[in-house]
């Protein structure tokens, strides 16, 4: 039985050991968390230079040596060579670092979910590791059903309730107003774009502010689009 948890790595020195398919994947998906990445890799890919140049990741090019482990909060273990991503783990283990070994699920300290990301909603689906297939399938399924206008909603919610909790603090009050919110139309309305009938909704909250906020959250983020979120590879469709 695994414990999920979000994790917060900004500025967390994490190593990638070996930066082929699965290694790269693993080292985007720091980077976009803020998290600072050294990648060992002896033979490095164009997209891995790439990265590099964009300061989201360092290289370095050699092969995997224990010392690489120094300072590093987690690290992946993602060559094709069983016996080498074994040594990552075990020199890990002796440092009390977290590890995630691309070929030995039941031996990684955690292993990563398949994600759907709008914003700061975030679905993460795991099988346990018994089929990444089906994770990736689950959530292509799901990017349907939470679609672009999720993203939007959310701010508006967000911002919403920074509003309301300005004014002060009425939790069952707050809670059946912001229940209604979520449970009624408003979503629908985003989705078409309906900045009037948006507007309308909250004017209850928001009195003479409706539309401006209306138009804000519209505007800012169209539901149409969805635009460069970090972490979110989904969209590429592939993995
Ligand atoms: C245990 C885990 C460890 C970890 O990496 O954290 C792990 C392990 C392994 N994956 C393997 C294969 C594939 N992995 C994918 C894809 C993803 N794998 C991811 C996670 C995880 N993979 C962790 C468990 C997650 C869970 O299920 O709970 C995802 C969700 C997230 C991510 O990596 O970012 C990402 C989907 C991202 C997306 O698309 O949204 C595909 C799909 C494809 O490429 O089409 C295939 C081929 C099809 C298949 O095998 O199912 C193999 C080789 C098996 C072999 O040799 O045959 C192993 C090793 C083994 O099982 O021994
Ligand atoms: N966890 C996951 O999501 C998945 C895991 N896998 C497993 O992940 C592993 C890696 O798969 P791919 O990325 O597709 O392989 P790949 O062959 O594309 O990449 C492996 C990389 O490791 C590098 N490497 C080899 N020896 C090294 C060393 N001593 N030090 C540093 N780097 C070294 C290679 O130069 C290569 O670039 C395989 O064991 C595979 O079974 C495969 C698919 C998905």
């Amino acid at each position: 039985m695994s414990y999920p948890v979000f994790l917060n790595i900004k500025d967390l020195s994490c190593l990638v050991v070996g930066g082929g398919r699965v290694g790269l994947r693993k080292a985007r998906g720091l980077a976009d968390a803020g998290a600072r990445v050294r990648v060992v890799e002896p033979k490095p890919s164009e997209t891995l230079l790439e990265m590099e140049k964009k300061g989201l990741v360092q290289i370095k090019e050699a092969e995997f040596a224990p010392e690489d482990l120094g300072g590093m909060r987690l690290v992946f273990a993602a060559t094709q060579k069983a016996e080498v991503n074994a040594l990552v783990a075990q020199e890990a283990g002796k440092r009390g670092i977290w590890c995630n070994i691309a070929d030995a699920p039941l031996a990684s300290d955690f292993f990563l979910p398949a994600l759907v990301r709008r914003g700061d909603l975030m679905l993460a689906i795991s099988t346990g590791g018994k089929s990444p297939a089906l994770a990736r399938k689950l959530r292509m399924d799901l990017e349907k059903i939470f679609d672009a206008a999720y993203l939007p909603f959310l701010e508006l919610m967000g911002r919403l309730r920074e509003m309301l909790l300005a004014q002060g603090h009425d939790p069952d009050g707050h809670r059946d107003l912001f229940r209604n919110l979520v449970e009624g139309p408003l979503l629908e309305y985003i989705r078409e774009e309906d900045v009037e009938a948006v507007a309308r909704l909250l004017e209850p909250i928001a009195g003479a502010d409706a539309m401006a906020l209306a138009v804000s959250v519209t505007k800012e983020h169209p539901a149409g689009k969805i635009p460069e979120i970090p972490g979110d590879f989904s969209e590429k469709g592939d993995s």
